[in-house]
């Protein structure tokens, strides 16, 4: 389990890390999403004692990292999978790591296996690929089960089947029981990996939920086709419910459930052709819930910042 409590970070005068508590669950992938430069990375640096919180604390299973006797039984991190010495072969590199833990070759052997890296484990690291890099780092972070897994970004740079791969073995991890927290910005792997979203902007924490909540809590479109649009649009209208005509025959429908829908086109007489709930992306949530958070904004139209700020409003009212 990974708890946060009020854990702050400041880097000069740049607060990194600005209050955020959360608690991590066992048999559960949490995605950890943010824009560049949210703080994702250094809190879960700040994790694994690569730095140290400002105030506040962040502790793996009731204790600081450092305070653990076998960190690396405890906790297996992937937080920066090019930090390997690269004249060594990938199979020396996950000896030297077990051996400070006292961890068999056979466990070795064991990752090797389990990530895929074969051959390649007795090649020198400087001849790895990003995507080699990536299955070393999560070898080295198995090597001791741990049952807290802490991975930044691991699907960065992985082909399609990599990334395929980290996904299933981010699920198998959380199916044994172990926590595993997971971060990425790309919001599809996100909806397709994760149970749990912990979304950070600006180094503050903004959403903290199960992803079917997030999806879900959206005020859901549904999107209705009828000869009898007009009759049907004055039937549903009511306050909190938003009716826009596509064209003649189509109506989106907001603040509505799909059912109440059909029930009153029942009540009302109307013919429906279609009835169909239209599913928000994650991706739509998040652009939603970060964007009045993001640090760095790429080159848009001043139109376009509006929207984004217009959308915001709609959020937070
Ligand atoms: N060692 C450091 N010294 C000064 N500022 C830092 C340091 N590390 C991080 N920062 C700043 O802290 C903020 C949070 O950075 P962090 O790397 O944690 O964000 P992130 O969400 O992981 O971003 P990304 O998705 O780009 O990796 C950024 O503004 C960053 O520039």
């Amino acid at each position: 389990m990974i708890t946060a409590e009020n854990l702050h970070k400041r880097y000069g005068a740049k607060t990194a890390v600005d209050g955020i508590s959360f608690q991590l669950q066992p048999g559960k992938v949490t995605g950890f999403l943010g824009p560049n430069g949210s703080g994702k990375s250094t809190t879960m640096r700040m994790g694994v004692g690569l730095d140290r919180p400002t105030s506040g604390s962040i502790t793996i299973d009731g204790k600081p990292y450092a305070q653990h006797k076998a960190p690396m039984r405890t906790v297996g991190a992937v937080l920066d999978a090019g930090a390997t010495h690269p004249g060594r072969t990938g199979k020396a590199h996950l000896k030297a790591l077990a051996a400070t833990h006292k961890i068999s070759n056979k466990r070795v052997q064991e990752v090797i296996d389990l990530t895929g890296l074969g051959e390649a484990a007795g090649k020198r690291i400087k001849g790895y690929s990003l995507g080699m890099n990536q299955r070393l780092g999560i070898a080295a972070a198995l090597l001791g089960d741990p049952a807290v897994l802490i991975f930044d970004e691991p699907v960065n740079g992985l082909d399609p089947e990599g990334v395929r791969w980290v996904r299933r073995l981010a699920r198998d991890m959380a199916a044994e029981g172990r926590t595993v927290f997971f971060s990425s910005h790309l919001m599809s792997e996100m909806s397709q990996t994760a149970d749990h979203l912990i979304v950070l902007g600006r180094g503050r924490l903004i959403a903290d939920a199960p992803i079917h909540e997030l999806l879900d809590a959206e005020d859901q479109q549904v999107l209705v086709r009828t000869e009898q649009a007009a009759d049907l649009a004055n039937a549903l209208s009511a306050d909190g419910v938003t009716i826009t005509h596509l064209d003649a025959e189509t109506l989106k429908v907001g603040g509505l459930d799909p059912r109440i829908i059909g029930r009153r086109a029942l009540d009302t007489q109307v013919v429906l052709h279609e009835l169909a709930p239209q599913e928000t992306s994650l991706e739509d949530q998040y652009m939603k819930l970060t964007g009045d958070h993001v640090e760095y904004r790429s080159g848009g139209t001043t139109q376009e910042a509006t929207q984004q700020e217009a959308t915001q409003q709609e959020v937070t009212q």
